[in-house]
């Protein structure tokens, strides 16, 4: 099992809404016991204790991990009675947008090793990406057991600075938020050229998933794959002369998009 110290001395975690139960989710599925898993949250759902974890039980003194995954509007009332926990022993690792290091410093003491990860939403079916950075206490031992983790829920890839957390936010943890918006607009150009709501729901859906799956697994890069959908003066020109105008197709507005959720990261941090 790869998770021994995990198992022996405990994982807590604090909020347990969206991404925090996708993540638990992926743990347990991935060999950690529910009995060694603590949850603390107000409105905990059922599927918890039935599982045998405990829920809004005494923490232990000294877990091998507390993950964090409440919204960062919440820190200030979760952090205080964690401080406890921050002699070194225990890594803390948080999910939370716009929470900077040194906020958790703040809270935890100096002798913590803290992780900020940033996870998305396919997490949920073991097809997320997490990029992470650590504190100066945070040793190779911390992040590769972080990894271990996160690896449980999709990829991870490790980053040089905090500093690139606020664009990875705007990028791929409010990403999938972006494609599913893609595929309502799809599906709402599809019925306004006469498709049924249905059909046109099915054929975006489909669509979006099998170019995802494609970019992933072929050697070749999106632009190629572009290419090789569009036929001199086909159909695909047509509408990609729309959706790549310089001016006013998806660049511009990508860049926008992008920008405004990695400013607001920036935001949350200053608190
Ligand atoms: N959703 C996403 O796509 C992503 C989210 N994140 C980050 O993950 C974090 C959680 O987001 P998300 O899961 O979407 O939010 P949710 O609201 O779904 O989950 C947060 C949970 O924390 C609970 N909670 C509130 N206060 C406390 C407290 N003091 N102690 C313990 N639990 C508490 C909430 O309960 P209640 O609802 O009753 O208040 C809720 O169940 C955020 O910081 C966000 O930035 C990161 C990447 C992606
Ligand atoms: O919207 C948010 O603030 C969080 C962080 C990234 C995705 N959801």
């Amino acid at each position: 099992m790869e998770f021994e110290d995990v198992a022996r001395r405990g994982l807590v975690l604090i909020g347990c809404g969206k991404m925090g139960s996708a993540m638990l989710r992926g743990w347990i599925d991935g060999g950690v016991p529910p009995e060694a898993v603590w949850v603390r949250d107000p409105s905990p759902a059922p599927w918890l204790s039935e599982a045998g974890i405990r829920v809004n039980a005494p923490l232990p003194e000294t877990p091998a991990v507390v993950l964090i995954a409440v919204k960062p509007q919440m820190m200030t009332e979760a952090l205080p009675d964690l401080a406890a926990m921050g002699g070194g022993a225990t890594l803390f690792i948080s999910v939370a947008a716009g929470t900077s290091l040194a906020t958790f410093e703040r809270h935890l003491g100096s002798k913590a090793p803290i992780i900020r990860a940033m996870p998305n939403t396919p997490a949920a079916i073991g097809q997320g990406i997490t990029a992470m950075i650590g504190n100066d206490r945070a040793g190779e031992g911390h992040l590769d057991l972080a990894e271990k983790l996160l690896r449980a829920i999709g990829e991870v890839v490790r980053l040089e600075a905090e500093e690139q957390m606020d664009a990875v936010t705007g990028l791929s943890g409010s990403g999938p938020a972006y494609v599913f918006h893609m595929i309502e607009c799809m599906t709402a150009a599809g019925v306004a050229q006469g498709l049924s709501e249905e059909l046109a729901l099915e054929l975006a859906k489909i669509t979006v998933a099998g170019a995802g799956a494609l970019a992933r697994s072929a050697e070749e890069s999106p632009a190629i794959l572009r290419e090789n959908v569009t036929s001199p003066n086909g159909t695909t020109q047509a509408g990609l002369k729309q959706l790549m105008n310089k001016e006013n197709g998806l660049p511009p507005l990508m860049i926008r998009t992008i920008g405004a959720a990695a400013e607001r990261s920036r935001e949350l941090s200053r608190g």
